[in-house]
């Protein structure tokens, strides 16, 4: 190999830079650990609550995490977004309208890429698709998500996404709304109405993170449920999203697309 060819073989395995936003949070400890264990990555940056944004442009980190608070992630995001640093976000709160911001803001930074994923989980993910998929088939859908009691917002990201993917293959699929005669209901019994599919929030000590898609027409139900028992198991779709976002330049919602 020529010196000029070696010199270029060189700077391609130079280690991304990775900055991790709620570095102190429940995910983030795991991110950081996930992305300094990896000999491709490099953590330049660990951000928590109160620490200075700029630290993350100032260690030259080319992608940042964001596993923050609803409350904060859309901040974070432009910042992000404004300093030409791609992102990978896994925090929820995202509604169609914030997802429209970002597109509005990614329209001046051609070259930024933003990965946003409801869930990172490779199994949870599947959930998604097959729920998707049996939508179509069965009169009545309903999702049931369980969470640790530290969650601060519900019904979970993941849910919301299960709900209007449900939704959406109903609408292609010409379904009417489903039977449901109640006529008396304490506030709540019911559920969340996402987009007319009803979705119920559980949040209990020793739950980490599970979601149950229960699907019934005459005579027979379908249950897919999935399971995460430890956060571990979002590191692999994480550092997938990492690694492809800097070539995925735009928007890119859930893990899908990437898996492909
Ligand atoms: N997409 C996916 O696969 C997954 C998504 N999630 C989502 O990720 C998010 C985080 O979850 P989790 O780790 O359990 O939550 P935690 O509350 O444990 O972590 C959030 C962290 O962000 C910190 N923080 C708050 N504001 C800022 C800020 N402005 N800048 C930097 N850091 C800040 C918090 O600090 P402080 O505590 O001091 O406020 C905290 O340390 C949630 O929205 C959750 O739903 C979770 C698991 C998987
Ligand atoms: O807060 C969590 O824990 C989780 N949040 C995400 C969500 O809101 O869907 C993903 C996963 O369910 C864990």
């Amino acid at each position: 190999m020529s010196d000029g060819l070696e010199a270029l073989a060189e700077t391609s395995t130079e280690p991304l830079r990775v900055g991790v936003l709620g570095a102190r949070g429940r995910m983030g400890i795991e991110v950081c650990k996930a992305v300094d264990a990896a000999d491709d990555l490099e953590l330049v940056a660990m951000i928590d609550q109160g620490d200075w944004l700029f630290n993350a442009s100032d260690a030259g980190a080319e992608v940042v995490v964001d596993f923050t608070t609803p409350d904060v992630v859309m901040d974070n995001l432009h910042w992000c977004v404004d300093q030409g640093i791609s992102v990978v976000v896994g925090t929820s709160g995202f509604t169609e309208q914030r997802l429209e911001r970002v597109r509005t803001w990614l329209s001046h930074k051609p070259g930024v890429g933003v990965v946003i994923a409801p869930n990172f989980g490779i199994g949870a993910v599947l959930m998604m698709q097959f729920a998707a998929r049996a939508a179509r088939y069965f009169e009545s859908a309903e999702v049931i998500e369980q969470h640790h009691p530290k969650k601060l917002d519900a019904p979970s990201g993941t849910a919301t996404h299960t709900a209007r993917l449900i939704a959406q293959a109903r609408a292609e699929a010409g379904l009417a709304g489903m039977p449901d005669a109640t006529k008396d209901e304490v506030p709540g019994a019911r559920g969340a109405d996402i987009d007319g599919v009803r979705v119920h929030a559980v949040r209990a000590t020793g739950l980490v993170a599970h979601q149950e898609v229960l699907f019934g027409t005459t005579g027979e139900t379908l249950t897919i449920r999935h399971d995460s028992y430890d956060r571990a198991s979002f590191m692999p779709g994480v550092l997938l999203a990492v690694r492809s976002v800097t070539r995925r330049p735009g928007l890119t919602i859930g893990l899908d697309a990437l898996l492909d």
